[in-house]
């Protein structure tokens, strides 16, 4: 038979939550800025910002370490002309970057420092006419940017600035017959995308278009003997998949369809017990991508000193809940 391409887990793995440790490692990542090792570089630095600061506010660390810089920092992101927000100073403004500055803002309840308006009509600007959004003026059209466009808007309250009903059509579209969805219509299904593709559908209200237990069933085959859940078939498992295929479950109300316990072994295992932080393999170096989404994960297993995160915007479920937003889950 095919060998199941897998890790196996060391006997001396971490098998406990780190949390302390992981606390240091997210700090450093904002206090290392004067020197040339700043561990975010510039053309991620928005998104790495969010990670960074949402896994610190999951395991209850927010305030502690936030410089007000950060607030001048996000504001000089902002592209006057179009609206949108950078990834960094003179970069050029994308919906991933846009989303992300909105999202630490929201968390802090500090949208008002930004220009609203130019926000909402950069988002605008990138919808397409077949419904489907791109990321930035260069045109790349990936239903990951829907996902943003729809996440943004929301946090908003302006999702009155798109044509809704044409951007669910460009997603239906992108739906495989594994029940799955990829970037774009016949692309492969992948769970990053899944996951897209049901964020979007959930803050829309329309996850009702998913073939809900021809899909979760494919999100479980995603587990391996490891425990550890990987992107497509034949793939190696990765933490960042742990996020992707459970918050997909948790919005079809299929999150028992996994084995737990072993998912919880896998991503203990990520953990560096060195520097702290979590890797997207066990033994591999620890980044604040891999560190957020293996605490999203844990805390959608219910962990219980991690804060409860929201499945549709992986941010704190009280930040949502602040918000008076109720994106769609299906019980
Ligand atoms: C390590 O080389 C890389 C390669 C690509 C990227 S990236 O394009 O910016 N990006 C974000 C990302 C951030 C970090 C961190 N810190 C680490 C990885 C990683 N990947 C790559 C990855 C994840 N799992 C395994 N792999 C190889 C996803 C990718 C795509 C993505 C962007 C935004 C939101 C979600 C996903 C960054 C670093
Ligand atoms: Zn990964």
């Amino acid at each position: 038979a095919m060998p199941i391409k897998d890790v196996v887990l060391d006997e001396n793995r971490p098998k406990t939550l780190l949390i302390d440790k992981h606390a240091d490692f997210i700090i450093k990542l904002f206090h290392s800025e004067d020197n040339y090792e700043f561990a975010i570089t510039d053309y991620l630095r928005m998104s790495g910002m969010y990670w960074g600061l949402t896994a610190l506010d999951l395991i209850h660390k927010k305030d502690q370490h936030l410089r007000t810089d950060l607030f001048d920092f996000i504001k000089n992101c902002q592209d006057p002309e179009s609206g949108g927000i950078s990834a960094s100073l003179n970069h050029d403004p994308h919906l991933l970057h846009t989303l992300s500055a909105v999202q630490i803002l929201c968390m802090y309840d500090k949208v008002d420092i930004i220009d609203i308006e130019g926000v909402v009509k950069y988002v605008a600007s990138l919808q397409q006419s077949d419904g489907s959004f791109s990321g930035d003026k260069w045109g790349e059209i990936d239903t990951r940017f829907s996902f943003c466009a729809v996440a943004t808007l929301s946090l908003l309250k302006r999702m009155d600035a798109i044509d809704v009903d044409k951007a669910v059509k460009f997603i239906e579209s992108c739906k495989n017959f594994d029940g799955g969805f990829g970037s774009r219509p016949l692309s492969e299904s992948h769970a990053g995308l899944i996951y897209c593709c049901l964020g979007f559908l959930s803050i829309t209200n329309r996850l009702d278009i998913v073939d809900r237990d021809t899909l979760a069933w494919w999100l479980c085959e995603r587990q391996l003997p490891s425990g550890g859940l990987n992107g497509r078939p034949e793939k190696l498992p990765d933490v960042c998949y742990s996020w992707w295929v459970l918050s997909s479950l948790k919005l079809l109300g299929r999150l028992h369809w996994i084995s737990w316990t072993d998912l919880e072994n896998f991503i203990m295992a990520c953990q560096d017990g060195e520097t702290g932080g979590i890797s997207d393999r066990p033994g591999d170096v620890a980044d604040p991508y891999h560190t957020l989404f293996g605490l999203a994960a844990l805390s959608l297993l219910g962990y219980s000193n991690i804060k409860s995160v929201n499945p549709t915007y992986c941010m704190p479920q009280e930040v949502i809940d602040r918000l008076g937003l109720k994106p769609q889950v299906l019980a």
